[in-house]
C-alpha cells in the first residue's frame, strides 16, 4: 500500500483510494509532461485517397467534422485524432476521417441506466474490481448504456510504433472531460495500450466485417464487469451505444459480470482463451464444478452444437429428417447450460419448428419467449422480432412457417 501510495503522489492526475489499494492501478500509465518520453512530430496529412479494400474514398473535404468535433489532428497516413467534448460523457476517436464521419453522425444517448446506488465497486479476491449489487436487480432491467469514451481502428492500433501509439492515445485520453479521463486512467492495465487490450470491445463501425470497420471502443464504466462463463448479465453494441441488460434476477451481494468470450465451448477451450486473451485462469462456477459435472456440462454444449447443426441440415433438405420435438430439447439444453444470453435464437428455432408442424399452441409458446429474449438479447430492432411477434399473437396459420413441412413433402 504504501509503495503505491508514495508512487501515486508522482501522479498528474488524482488517484482514487481504490486505485491506491489495487496492484494493476497505479499511475504507471504513461503521463503527458513526462521529459523522458521521446517527443513525436506530429503532422497533420491529408486522410489517404484509398481505403484497405481499393474502395475510392469520398474527398476529405465531404467528410470535415461540424463543431464541437476537433480534428483531424496528428495524423498518421490515414489515421488520425478527433474529438467531441460534448458527446455524452466525452469521446475521443483514432480513425480515419471517413469513420469519424460516421461516428459524428450516429446518435450518442445520454449516459443511462440503473440509479448509481445499485451497485458498487470492490476488490473481489482474484479478480481485481468488480461490481457488487446493492438491491435486487430484475431480469430485463438496463444496467448501464453508454457510449465508448475512447474509439481507435484496430489497424493503427496494431501497426503503429509503440511509442508513437502511446503518445497518440495519451494526446487522445487528454482531449476527454477530467472526469472521463479520471475513469480512463484508473482501469486495469500499465500503459494505456494495455488498458485499450484489457477493457476495449470490438465494434464494426459500418456494419460490415471489413479491417475499416474494426475499431476497439472502450467503455470506462463498462470496464468494471468481470467475467464468468455463465454470466448474469449481456451485453449488446448497437451503432455506438453499448448497453448492459440483467438475464435473471440477481440478488444484493451478487457480483454482476458478463461473459468476455462465447462461451458455449467446453471449459478446457473456455480457460485456455481467457489465458491466452485477458491472462487470467478461470476460476467462475462453471469452471470449477466436480469433474462428473463438468463432463456432464461439456457433454451438453457438444449436443448443442450437433443439434444445431442437424436443425441447419434438416432445413436445409426441406424439412427432411426434421422432427417437432427437436426445438424443446434444444432449450431444455440451453436452460440446462444455464445459457441464458442466448435464448432468443433457441426460442426462435423452437417457435418455428412447431410451427412447420402445425403445432399452433407450442409455436405460440415458443415465440412469446422468443419475443422477450430477443428484446433482451438484440434490442428492439432483432432481425426476427417481428416475425415472432406475429406467430406469437397473430394468426399462426397465416404466418410464413405454418405447415411448410407438409406442404414441401407434397410438392416433393
Ligand atoms: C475489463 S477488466 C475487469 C475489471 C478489473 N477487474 C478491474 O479491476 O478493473 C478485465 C481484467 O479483469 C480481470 N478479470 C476479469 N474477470 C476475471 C475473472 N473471472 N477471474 C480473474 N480475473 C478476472 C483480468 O485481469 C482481466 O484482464
Amino acid at each position: 500500500l504504501s509503495r503505491h501510495a508514495s508512487e501515486a503522489k508522482d501522479c498528474s492526475w488524482r488517484p482514487s483510494p481504490l486505485l491506491i489499494q489495487n496492484d494493476h492501478l497505479t499511475c504507471a500509465a504513461p503521463q503527458p509532461s513526462k521529459p523522458t518520453q521521446p517527443t513525436v512530430n506530429w503532422s497533420v496529412k491529408t486522410p489517404e485517397l484509398w481505403d484497405d479494400h481499393g474502395e475510392r474514398y469520398q474527398p476529405p473535404s465531404s467528410y470535415k467534422l461540424a463543431p464541437p468535433w476537433t480534428g483531424p489532428e496528428h495524423c498518421f497516413t490515414e489515421f488520425c485524432l478527433f474529438s467531441n467534448r460534448d458527446a455524452s460523457q466525452g469521446m475521443a476517436l483514432v480513425t480515419t476521417s471517413r469513420n469519424a464521419y460516421l461516428t459524428a453522425h450516429y446518435p450518442v444517448p445520454p449516459a443511462s441506466g440503473v440509479e448509481s446506488t445499485a451497485f458498487y465497486e470492490e476488490e473481489v479476491p482474484g479478480k481485481g474490481i468488480g461490481l457488487i449489487v446493492n438491491r435486487t436487480i430484475r431480469k430485463g432491467e438496463i444496467i448501464m448504456q453508454r457510449v465508448p469514451a475512447l474509439l481507435i481502428q484496430e489497424t493503427p492500433h496494431l501497426d503503429l510504433d509503440s511509442e508513437v501509439r502511446e503518445q497518440l492515445y495519451q494526446t487522445a485520453v487528454d482531449r476527454l472531460p477530467g472526469p472521463t479521463r479520471e475513469r480512463f486512467l484508473r482501469q486495469m492495465g500499465n500503459t494505456l495500450f494495455d488498458k485499450v487490450e484489457k477493457n476495449a470491445f470490438r465494434m464494426f463501425l459500418d456494419g460490415s466485417d471489413h479491417t475499416h470497420s474494426l475499431h476497439l471502443g472502450v467503455f470506462p464504466d463498462v470496464s468494471r464487469f468481470n467475467h464468468d462463463c455463465r454470466p448474469n448479465i449481456h451485453y449488446r453494441i448497437t451503432n455506438l451505444t453499448h448497453t448492459t441488460i440483467a438475464i435473471r434476477d440477481i440478488l444484493p451481494g451478487e457480483e454482476l459480470t458478463i461473459s468476455y468470450i462465447y462461451p458455449q465451448a467446453p471449459k478446457s477451450e473456455r480457460q485456455s482463451l481467457l489465458l491466452s486473451s485477458w491472462g487470467f485462469v478461470c476460476t467462475c462456477k462453471q469452471c470449477t464444478l466436480p469433474p462428473s459435472e463438468s463432463l456432464a456440462s461439456d457433454n451438453r454444449i457438444r449436443q448443442i452444437k450437433q443439434l444445431e447443426d442437424e436443425i441447419e441440415t434438416a432445413i436445409m433438405s426441406r424439412g427432411g429428417q426434421l422432427k417437432p420435438e427437436m426445438g424443446a430439447r434444444l432449450i431444455d439444453l440451453y436452460l440446462r447450460e444455464s445459457l441464458l444470453a442466448y435464448l432468443g435464437p433457441t426460442y426462435t428455432r423452437a417457435a418455428l419448428i412447431y410451427s412447420m408442424f402445425g403445432n399452433e399452441y407450442k409455436a405460440r409458446e415458443y415465440a412469446r419467449e422468443a419475443v422477450a429474449a430477443l428484446e433482451r438479447e438484440v434490442g428492439p430492432h432483432a432481425r426476427d422480432l417481428e416475425s415472432m411477434r406475429r406467430l406469437a399473437e397473430g394468426d399462426p396459420r397465416g404466418h410464413w412457417s405454418w405447415g411448410v413441412r407438409f406442404k414441401r413433402l407434397l410438392i416433393f
